[in-house]
């Protein structure tokens, strides 16, 4: 399918924005991280939240996605993305990579206070959210690959490998 070599979702910290900058530099395309583009269009995220609301987040975000997919680009979706119907809609028929992790895993890379969903409960809200969100995650999803015990660069190496696999790459 033309458009995004490979698109990257699950659940807040699973790696989707380090790993996807990394594979998309391995290589050598360009890479689209959707909360990215909201941010450098129209401030922080979690500004977006406290002025806007999470469905006008929502909207900004579908639109960014649906157009970053037709892109010959590396995309990673912020977590909440494909539970926004017209983003689910727009990922058939594309490499989609849901990359996972534990909740142990996850405790310690969740600290940053940009991610608005996790800024009263932390872990406790993750995992409800990733209990709401797996089985879309899971129907979307082309392959997967858990982050929990394995180095970034491992991760992004084996995926670039794949992707160029796929595409014959050089
Ligand atoms: N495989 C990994 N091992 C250790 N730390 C990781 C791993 N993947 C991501 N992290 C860390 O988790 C944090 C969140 O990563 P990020 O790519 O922003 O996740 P996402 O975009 O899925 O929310 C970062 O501090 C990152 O360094
Ligand atoms: O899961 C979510 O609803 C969200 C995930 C965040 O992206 P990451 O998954 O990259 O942290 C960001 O889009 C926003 O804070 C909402
Ligand atoms: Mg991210």
């Amino acid at each position: 399918m033309a458009g995004a070599l490979v698109v990257f979702i699950g659940p807040m910290a699973a790696g989707k924005t380090r790993i996807g900058k990394r594979v998309a530099k391995r290589l050598g395309v360009p890479f689209i991280d959707s909360d990215k583009v909201i941010v450098a269009e129209h401030g922080p995220v979690a500004e977006i939240f406290v002025e806007h609301g999470e469905p006008h987040f929502r909207a900004l975000e579908a639109a960014v996605v649906v157009a970053a997919l037709e892109e010959p680009a590396v995309v990673s979706l912020g977590g909440g993305a494909p539970m926004t119907p017209a983003v689910a809609k727009a990922l058939a028929g594309h490499d989609v990579v849901l990359l996972t992790t534990s909740p142990e895993a996850v405790e310690s890379r969740i600290g940053d206070g940009r991610r608005p969903l996790l800024a009263e409960r932390g872990i406790e809200a993750w995992i409800e959210l990733l209990e709401q969100r797996l089985p879309t995650y899971e129907a979307l999803a082309t392959h997967t690959v858990d982050t929990s015990r394995r180095p970034i660069d491992h991760i992004a190496a084996e995926l670039a490998d794949r992707v160029r696999a796929r595409e014959h790459l050089a």
